[in-house]
């Protein structure tokens, strides 16, 4: 497999930013059961020995199933959550030991929930958190004009924070994740619940942001079009272990599915038929061709737009849950740790 550009190979030499090595964390959940409501306690192992490096300035997808453990990998390496083994080092600073030194130099964005004060305009939440990380006025006032701009906020910074759309909410959040000028951004499913315009705002808004100011992004969601509009290299976690790490187009290698292609005709015609796809639905002149997820969607449409009149069109990416079920399927989600491939020269790697 070829070498992804750019990509640091999972537990490989490099400017490891972002460096994991073995991390676990276990939580203990006490419960009552049975008839004599005896107490038992039971491991879960959320993160289990996951190893990894991002260098400075990348920007990287971290995806996987639900309760895979990509929420409780960012809180340790936010330092919320100690690990209960293992070593992470963000800027070779232990985030659970010195969370607030830390937190000055990174930003955090969890789409489910706000940072911002629920009560308060965006522009009071925003004068707090500045007094809160002492940036200097005239920086601040530059970086807000510059949020306001790219994440199109004006007329919404003396609206109260419950009074916001969620888009309008999330997109106060990444600004407000920004302002103090991290060096590093964790982002949990930033485009949860967006419409198609809001989630096109964020991803061009943090698309800027990794190339202007070199932020390291990581970044969670279970929208693989996230994945492919803004992230070189991806790595899934699944039952706590990382189980591949490379690009997107590697990953749809070895998970074999397919991506889908919505096309709206200007009439009603028969199903679609043209090479390298085929048509699975119709409805009225709406039709959805599916094809090889690793495949280009340019030449399709080039050949839909020669014999049919377009009139709109987008791509659908799988879900997350086929393309992993579909990888342990093939037998590619392999055995043994991440960092001990590390020897092999693949950036699309699967791990496990
Ligand atoms: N504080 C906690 N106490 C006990 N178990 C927890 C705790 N936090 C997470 N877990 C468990 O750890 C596992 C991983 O959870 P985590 O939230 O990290 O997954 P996730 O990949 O972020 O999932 P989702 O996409 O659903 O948010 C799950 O089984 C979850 O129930």
């Amino acid at each position: 497999m070829d070498r992804t550009d750019g990509v640091d190979a999972v537990g490989g030499a490099g400017d490891g930013f972002i460096e994991l090595a073995g991390v676990e964390k276990v939580f203990r959940v006490r419960r009552r059961t049975g008839r004599g409501r005896r107490r038992e306690v039971r491991e879960v192992r959320a993160v289990d020995g996951i190893s990894f490096r991002v260098p400075r300035g990348a920007m990287v997808g971290y995806i996987g199933p639900n309760g895979a453990g990509k929420s409780t990998t960012i809180k340790m390496l936010t330092g919320v959550l100690t690990p209960s083994g293992g070593r992470i080092r963000v800027a070779g600073v232990d985030p659970s030991r010195e969370r607030t030194r830390l937190a000055r130099r990174m930003g955090v964005v969890f789409g489910q929930r706000t940072t911002l004060w629920w009560d308060l305009p965006l522009r009071d939440s925003y004068a707090l958190a500045r007094r809160m990380y002492r940036v200097p006025g005239a920086r601040w006032r530059e970086n807000l004009e510059r949020c306001v701009e790219l994440l199109e906020l004006d007329g919404l910074l003396d609206v109260p924070v419950r009074q916001l759309s969620l888009g309008q909410r999330m997109r106060g959040d990444i600004a407000a994740a920004l302002l103090h000028d991290p060096e590093v951004l964790y982002l949990d499913e930033p485009t949860i619940g967006l419409d198609v315009v809001s989630k096109a705002r964020v991803r061009s808004f943090l698309r800027q942001v990794n190339a202007e100011r070199g932020v390291t992004v990581l970044l969670t969601t279970h929208d693989l079009t996230d994945i492919e509009q803004l992230c070189d290299r991806v790595m899934v976690i699944d039952h706590g272990r990382l189980v591949y790490d490379g690009s997107l187009a590697g990953l749809h290698r070895v998970g074999g599915g397919e991506r889908t292609l919505v096309v709206d005709l200007a009439r009603e015609a028969p199903p679609v038929r043209i090479e390298g796809a085929r048509t699975v639905r119709v409805e009225g002149p709406r039709q959805w061709l599916a094809f090889p997820a690793d495949a280009s969607a340019a030449p399709l449409v080039a050949r839909i737009a020669a014999e049919y009149s377009l009139v709109d069109l987008s791509v659908r990416e799988p879900d997350i849950e086929d393309v992993i079920a579909r990888m342990y399927e093939r037998g590619a989600a392999a055995r043994g740790t991440a960092g001990e491939r590390a020897g092999e020269a693949a950036g699309e790697v699967p791990a496990g």
